[in-house]
């Protein structure tokens, strides 16, 4: 086995051991591990504190800075894992690609890629790239102790759509046209940024990420014999590509209930799913072998303390009786989230779960 696959490699024993990674592989827990997409970010104001003044992309390349902002959510709410701080768009900016996260809009890519000949401007990702990443993620895994650190990456069909539309998109009309219109360049296309993601995600296990989610956040526009044809080929080379390293691998999109089953079947061990689907029905519909995580409704935590313990207790119910489950968010932390709502749910989480 790998390097942090097993309790014998560079992983700790303890980290090994944590309810995290339990509940990835589907072992027994003493309680419910629980972590949030975008746990780091603006719903804490120790982070809009340290981010003043420092673009977003550029806070990702200060490996200080970016191991004091993973950590500000574990100190904080006491989650049973850390996500790196980072972005998907990262690994495309390192290779050159110019493009900026706007705030309060997200990705802009300045020249789009639409053409054969643009796709000259996506050459492979190497170590060297990222060396920022690298050095983030020594300095975060001595600082963490037993807390398993959670790489990540965008999956090819999200990264597509940013660089095909030039930035968010609600439609996705140019990334379809392309997809529908010539599969071959969709279909290289895909298979570039796979290559770039796997790197990425490779870069992140071998600093010392313990698990990687692959994000492939707007999946659910598609139907599933389009995701099956043009998308899950990509997805399954990312998987296969860590496949060796034994770490538990996370697949995440949001309204990709009719999706749930080819996500489980492009080679993920725990796939995420959002608060449409309940998840004794979504475990129905990704079928056996696979952990689940998710779901509560992001906005629920702006109701009553009460309304927040009712609706984490309906999941952890709907829970009760698959193998591995990670409790998290649908999708990500909200900005003006109130981060007590969050430290009380993890509370919650972890007592109501204890076993
Ligand atoms: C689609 C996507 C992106 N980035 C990401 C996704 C997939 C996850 C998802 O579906 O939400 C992934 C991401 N981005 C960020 C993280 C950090 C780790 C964490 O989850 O705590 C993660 C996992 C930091 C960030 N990435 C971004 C922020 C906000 C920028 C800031 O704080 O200044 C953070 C904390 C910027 C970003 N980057 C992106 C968007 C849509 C935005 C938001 C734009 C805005 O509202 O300002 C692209």
């Amino acid at each position: 086995m790998s390097a942090n696959g097993s309790p014998a490699g560079q992983q700790p024993t303890a980290t090994y051991d944590s309810a995290f990674l339990r509940a990835c592989r589907r072992e027994p827990v003493p309680h419910t591990p629980v972590w949030f997409m975008r746990q780091a970010g603006r719903s804490l104001p120790e982070y809009r504190k340290v981010r003043e003044g420092i673009p977003m992309l550029e806070s990702c390349m200060r490996p200080e800075l970016v191991t004091e902002i993973t950590l500000q959510p574990v100190r904080r709410h006491g989650v049973d894992a850390a996500i790196f701080f980072s972005d998907i768009v990262v690994p495309l900016k390192a290779i050159g690609i110019d493009l900026d996260i706007k705030p309060g809009v997200g990705p802009v890519v300045e020249r789009p890629i639409r053409t054969r000949e643009d796709l000259a401007a996506l050459r492979d990702l190497t170590p060297e790239d990222v060396s920022y990443v690298t050095e983030a993620i020594g300095l975060l895994t001595r600082e963490l102790g037993s807390t398993p650190l959670i790489g990540f990456a965008g999956a090819p069909f999200t990264l597509a759509s940013y660089l095909v539309e030039g930035g968010p998109s609600r439609t996705y009309e140019n990334a379809k046209a392309m997809m529908y219109g010539d599969p071959e360049l969709w279909a290289d296309l895909l298979d570039r940024l796979a290559d770039i993601t796997a790197a990425f995600l490779k870069v992140q296990i071998e600093a010392g990420a313990s698990a990687v989610q692959l994000f492939d956040s707007w999946a659910g526009a598609l139907a599933p014999a389009d995701y099956r044809r043009s998308v899950l080929p990509a997805s399954s080379k990312v998987f296969r590509a860590v496949e060796s390293y034994g770490v538990p691998r996370i697949h995440f999109g949001v309204g990709t209930g009719e999706l749930l089953g080819l996500m489980g079947e492009a080679g993920a061990d725990v796939v995420g799913v959002d608060w449409r689907v309940s998840l004794d029905e979504a475990a129905r519909r990704v079928g056996p072998g696979k952990a689940l995580q998710g779901n509560i409704d992001p906005t629920v935590l702006f109701a009553s303390k009460e309304a927040v313990e009712t609706k984490a207790r309906e999941v952890l119910d709907s829970a009760a009786h698959l193998d591995g489950h990670v409790f998290n968010l649908g999708h990500g932390v909200m900005p003006s989230t109130d981060p007590d709502a969050l430290t009380r749910l993890v509370d919650y989480v972890h007592t109501r779960s204890a076993r």
